[in-house]
């Protein structure tokens, strides 16, 4: 069996004596494609960070194609993880001022090398292929056009194409339909379920009508904790009603400072 490309054991992320995620055991396969669903602050973000690098735990194991991320990587493997994992986050983060065939061209920054990665002179061949990617999400007849004059799912589409210039073996997409109407969050599903072709894809989603174009497992949260790891077709209304309703009068998530010792200064590794 190929080796797990996430694999988390008895992961505790916590700030200030709160806990945001506790998870026993997770392990995503290479190839897996997961859908992760919950109530907000269940800790669907905390989860994409730790799994970036962004956010360390306070205990527990973090494994990440390879790479261990308990600790903060150095300089030279974090960027080398940054080139693996390719990331769609809230708030699409695209350079603003730039045309979309340039913000395409960044996916590629990872690869090419010298004075081209510094002074941003690609290759004609990278060239060629943020075209290739900017036709694959049919948007190269806006290719000239500066990523801040375009609309919410235009830019998100820019974003998957800058995706499949990266080549990442593992995808990381928060919300990625966010704001977007019905139809441009299916295109967007799709898109982003062909640049995973060749990755693993993790994908943060709300609405449950998309979990069986993004997914083949989804993984509920409720409270930092999983609640369920279910094949879409498993997760049927009574499931997802039991995820989203609040649990009352639960303190779980709220420790001492003191119970929980290194999560004193977690908030800036959070933010
Ligand atoms: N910078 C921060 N510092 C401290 N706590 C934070 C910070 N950001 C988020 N949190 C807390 O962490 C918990 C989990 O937040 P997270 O963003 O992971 O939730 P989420 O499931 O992604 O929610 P949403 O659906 O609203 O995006 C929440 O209780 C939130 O208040």
């Amino acid at each position: 069996m190929s080796r797990p490309c996430v694999s988390l054991e008895s992961v505790l992320c916590a700030v200030h004596g709160r806990a945001l995620l506790e998870i026993d055991h997770l392990s995503v396969a290479e190839g897996e494609r997961v859908a992760i669903v919950g109530h907000n602050g269940a800790g669907k973000s905390t989860l994409l960070r730790l799994l970036s690098g962004f956010l360390q735990p306070v205990h527990g194991s973090v494994e990440v194609l390879g790479r261990t991320l308990d600790r903060p990587l150095p300089p030279g493997e974090l960027r080398a993880l940054r080139v693996e994992v390719g990331q769609v986050m809230q708030g699409i983060h695209l350079v603003g001022r730039l045309s979309a065939l340039e913000n395409v061209l960044i996916g590629s920054l990872g690869w090419i090398t010298g004075w081209r990665s510094w002074t941003r002179c690609f290759p004609a061949n990278e060239v060629a292929n943020a075209e290739g990617a900017l036709r694959a999400v049919g948007l190269l007849a806006r290719a000239d056009t500066r990523a801040d004059r375009l609309s919410g799912g235009e830019r998100q589409k820019i974003a998957i194409a800058r995706l499949l210039m990266q080549r990442s073996r593992l995808i990381l997409a928060d919300e990625p339909t966010a704001a977007l109407d019905p139809s441009a969050a299916s295109d967007v599903c799709r898109l982003l379920v062909n640049a995973a072709a060749n990755a693993s894809l993790i994908t943060v989603v709300h609405n449950p009508s998309l979990l069986p174009l993004l997914a083949d497992r989804v993984i509920g949260l409720k409270m930092g904790r999983i609640a369920f790891d279910l094949p879409p077709a498993m997760v049927g209304e009574q499931k997802l009603v039991e995820l989203y309703r609040p649990d009352m009068g639960s303190n779980r998530t709220y420790w001492g400072a003191s119970a929980i010792p290194g999560s004193e200064a977690g908030v800036e590794a959070f933010s």
